[in-house]
């Protein structure tokens, strides 16, 4: 995305900058949906574990999220509180079921992404260079931990952190996103660097990432064993060479099937790189990300 690789544009206020941000948001998650072999997850290829979403389904969904994108990302810039942020995620949520016609697609990303968009407009606007996961600690850290104790919901992420005591979607947004930052941006990084194709380098962040998460998708799906196999499978993958293997590729897809075969769906996994191919591409950290 050409837009995207321009440099960064020093005013947040300025709309061609809010326009940039939303597109990298949306471009991010595209990018995320057609990655090929995703152990589980829907692509263009297939639909992975997954009976009520297609492509089709993603693209309406985060055509719809463009919007969303643009008005956090300014939030963030005029220090926002985070019920403001909240009440943002929650309209986008909205938004994206009446797209879907009701499918949950990127609940977690409105959540993921929207933060780190705001997080972006508030060091955009900083008067010194800021590190955007210390932004999100220290602005919204405390109140996430908040909502997460007053939280009784019975959505699906809920019900799998307190039964499995993890700390899902809102634990890695508290402590930073450690999963994109210290996890899917070095790997992505590290196989570009070493002339890895764009392709391997994002499969390769996203096998990463799954290795390390506590998934709640895979627990709510499949309980500790489905988290534990899901997880053995990525260090199997890695500790074989990963994408130096000669038969990565091979390997991939039998991982796919074997994930599909068990109907596991790693979606926290697959936000997260998304949220990884964001920050590459606003802070042109892996070249052509
Ligand atoms: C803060 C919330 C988003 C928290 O929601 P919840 O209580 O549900 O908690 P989590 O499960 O922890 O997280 C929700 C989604 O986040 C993704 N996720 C999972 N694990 C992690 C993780 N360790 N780190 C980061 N992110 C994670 C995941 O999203 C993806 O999966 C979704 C599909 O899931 P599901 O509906 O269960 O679908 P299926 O598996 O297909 O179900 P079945 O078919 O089996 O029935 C999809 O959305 C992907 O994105 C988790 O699902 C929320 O409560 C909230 O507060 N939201 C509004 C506030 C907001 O957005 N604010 C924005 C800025 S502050
Ligand atoms: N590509 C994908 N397939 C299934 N669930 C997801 N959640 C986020 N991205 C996904």
């Amino acid at each position: 995305m050409e837009a995207i690789g321009m440099a960064l544009i020093a005013n947040a206020a300025h709309p061609l900058r809010t326009q940039q941000v939303a597109r990298a948001a949306v471009r991010a998650l595209y990018d995320e949906m057609c990655l090929y072999p995703k152990p589980g997850l829907v692509s263009k290829t297939d639909n992975g574990s997954h009976d009520d979403m297609q492509a089709a389904t993603f693209i309406k969904s985060l055509f719809s999220l463009r919007h969303y994108f643009a008005a956090i990302y300014e939030a963030g810039a005029r220090n926002a509180d985070f019920a403001e942020l909240t009440r943002l995620g929650l309209a986008a949520e909205a938004t994206m079921l009446r797209a879907t016609s009701g499918v949950n697609t990127h609940r977690g990303a409105i959540f993921n992404l929207g933060l780190l968009c705001a997080a972006l407009g508030k060091a955009d606007v900083a008067d010194e260079p800021a590190d955007l996961a210390q932004i999100v600690v220290d602005s919204w850290g405390a109140d996430i931990k908040l909502a997460d104790s007053k939280d009784r919901s019975s959505s699906h992420g809920n019900l799998v952190c307190r039964k499995y005591a993890v700390g899902g979607a809102r634990g890695e947004a508290a402590a930073g996103f450690p999963h994109v930052f210290k996890i899917g941006l070095p790997t992505l990084t590290a196989i570009r660097l070493a002339d890895g194709s764009v392709g391997a380098a994002r499969c390769q962040s996203f096998f990463a990432i799954m290795a390390a998460l506590e998934d709640t998708n895979l627990l709510h799906r499949a309980g500790v064993e489905g988290l534990h196999y899901a997880r053995t499978s990525a260090i199997s993958f890695l500790a074989e060479g990963g994408v130096f293997a000669a038969n990565w590729l091979q390997r991939a897809k039998q991982i796919h099937h074997a994930f599909v075969a068990r109907r596991l769906s790693p979606g926290g996994s697959a936000d997260l790189l998304a949220a990884t191919l964001f920050i590459a591409a606003v802070t042109e950290r892996a070249v052509g990300a």
